[in-house]
């Protein structure tokens, strides 16, 4: 399809892909979003479209427009305002949300308890969660298989459970995100039924309610729709208060202990409070911001990890294989760290190539705060502006022929001297726009990536995943929820299989 054709769909309200619709669109499948696929990008990849009311869009794609935008130019750019807005009501202005002088401190003051010198001493408890999670399943498939729920060979039939791949991550994402990031287990592997993790899940679902609100947004002031007296409204505001309340008492507990110097713990929330930069309700809105943040996005990682390794069985084997060498079996208390898990070529390829080829975040908005520049072109103040990973991640003029394939070999160096295996083969750093790059790029990046391998590696390790539904095997048929993340609409159900032997 050329570009003409992907600009024309775009105005259109109903063919909008997801990735291009900041709130709940109606649900696409993947075979709709790779036909619309922007394939010429033209040479500034900069590609006009118009949205809702006829208003201009710049949808930046190129190297050199990516560079101005995101590193050279960036703190000409905000997020949109009813995006901030709409956030910050429940998160506070933690460092996603603060804008220019504000986020420069906050982001400097953050930036060690992120720096990987920092995540590498929490390599053993995420490798430790993924053991929990592990033991869990485990026992959930047990019981699936007493119940003679699972499959119909015997013997598969009594290590074999069906499962929701996406609530399992999201639980063990959740976990981490409270072990490591604030020092408090939310305890949602074990028992999800456990009131922090209710509390917490209220506040972040996503309601139909929420998603009209969301709607709305876009033509009322999102500080006339806060003041609504509507269930969702109320709700969200106690459950937000209450979590709220939570982190503040854990910062509490954390300064007593700094002053009596017996803080010890390497969690995010500890080394911040170790800086001295930030007040207390400051650091309250960063807690809730690594809540928000860090949490759905690598449980969206793990969802679709899984799909495509149940999709190609001799992957799934062979990152198996690797696993069971180089890692202690999963019952085993020898500790995992950095060490173990950064040496494992296949697995961070799997690791790599499913972050590019699913970018948990589809789509992100900015605004320009001034006149400006990008590529050479000039850019009005207020100007929309759409960054697409979704896009720009499958770009063959920076990826090649084959970048629409599924192919973890590309982050393999293919002898000593290949150096451009780092960034996936593609010709340009702005290829891969998972976490974007530059100041307002993912600062959990080394956590993110430290507990997806983790993560994927526990699972696969112990277990056998197979599609449910096998007319999934085709990535057309499974609907997907544009939004913040994009996830399957109806979860991700397979056969998991206890493989004995590790
Ligand atoms: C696979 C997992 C993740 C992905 C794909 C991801 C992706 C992103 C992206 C695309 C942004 C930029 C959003 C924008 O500016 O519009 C971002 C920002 C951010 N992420 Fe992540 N993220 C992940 C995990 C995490 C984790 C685990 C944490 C925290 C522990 C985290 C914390 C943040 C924060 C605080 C920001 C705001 C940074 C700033 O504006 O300076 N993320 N992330």
């Amino acid at each position: 399809m050329d570009l003409t054709v992907f600009l024309r769909r775009c105005l259109e309200y109903n063919s909008v892909p997801p990735f291009l619709f900041p709130v709940p669109s109606p649900p696409r499948t993947r075979g709709k979003l790779l036909d619309q696929r922007v394939t010429n990008i033209p040479n500034d990849g900069l590609i006009r479209y118009r949205f809702i009311f006829n208003t201009e869009r710049l949808l930046v794609t190129g190297p050199k427009a990516l560079a101005d935008l995101l590193v050279t130019r960036s703190y000409d750019f905000v997020k949109p305002s009813n995006v901030r807005f709409g956030l910050s009501r429940l998160l506070g202005v933690g460092v996603l949300l603060a804008e220019g002088d504000e986020h420069k401190f906050q982001r400097r003051n953050l930036l060690p308890a992120f720096a990987f010198r920092h995540v590498k001493e929490l390599y053993s408890s995420f490798w430790e969660k993924g053991r929990e999670s592990v033991q869990a399943m485990t026992e959930s498939i047990i019981n699936d298989a007493q119940n003679g729920t699972a499959v119909q060979d015997l013997e598969k039939a009594k290590k074999t459970g069906v499962m929701d791949v996406s609530v399992w991550a999201s639980r063990a994402t959740l976990d981490i995100i409270g072990t490591s990031g604030l020092g408090r287990n939310f305890g949602a592997i074990r028992d999800p039924e456990n009131e922090l993790n209710q509390t917490y899940r209220s506040v972040f679902k996503v309601s139909k309610q929420g998603q009209i609100l969301s709607l709305l947004a876009l033509f009322i002031p999102e500080q006339i729709l806060a003041w609504l007296p509507i269930e969702r409204n109320a709700s969200v505001f106690i459950a937000a208060k209450k979590i709220r309340s939570v982190c503040r008492d854990l910062i509490r507990e954390k300064k007593e202990k700094l002053a009596r110097n017996e803080l010890k713990e390497r969690d995010i929330l500890s080394v911040a409070l170790e800086s001295g930069a930030f007040t207390e309700e400051n650091l309250v809105d960063q807690l809730m911001t690594f809540l928000a943040a860090g949490h759905e996005t690598t449980a969206t990682a793990m969802t679709w990890g899984i799909y495509m390794l149940a999709k190609n069985p001799e992957m799934q084997n062979r990152l198996r294989a690797e696993v069971r060498e180089k890692l202690p079996p999963i019952d085993s208390d020898r500790e995992v760290t950095s060490l173990d898990i950064d040496h494992m070529p296949y697995l961070n390829a799997v690791c790599n190539e499913i972050l590019r080829y699913y970018s948990p975040v589809p789509f992100t908005l900015r605004e320009a705060v001034r006149d400006t520049m990008i590529a050479g072109q000039p850019i009005p103040k207020g100007t929309t502006i759409a960054i697409s990973p979704w896009a720009t991640n499958f770009d063959k003029s920076m990826w090649g022929p084959d970048a629409h394939e599924f192919k973890p070999e590309r982050w393999i160096p293919k002898g000593p001297d290949d150096k451009k295996a780092a960034s996936g083969g593609a010709s340009s750093n702005y290829a891969f726009l998972t976490f974007l790059h530059g100041p307002r790029s993912c600062i959990g990046l080394s956590f993110a990536k430290a507990e997806f391998a983790c993560l994927l590696a526990s699972w696969v390790g112990r277990f056998e995943f197979r599609l449910k539904n096998k007319e999934e095997e085709d990535e057309r048929n499974v609907e997907i929820r544009g939004g913040i993340t994009a996830r399957p609409v109806k979860g991700m159900h397979v056969y998991a299989t206890v493989v004995d032997g590790w």
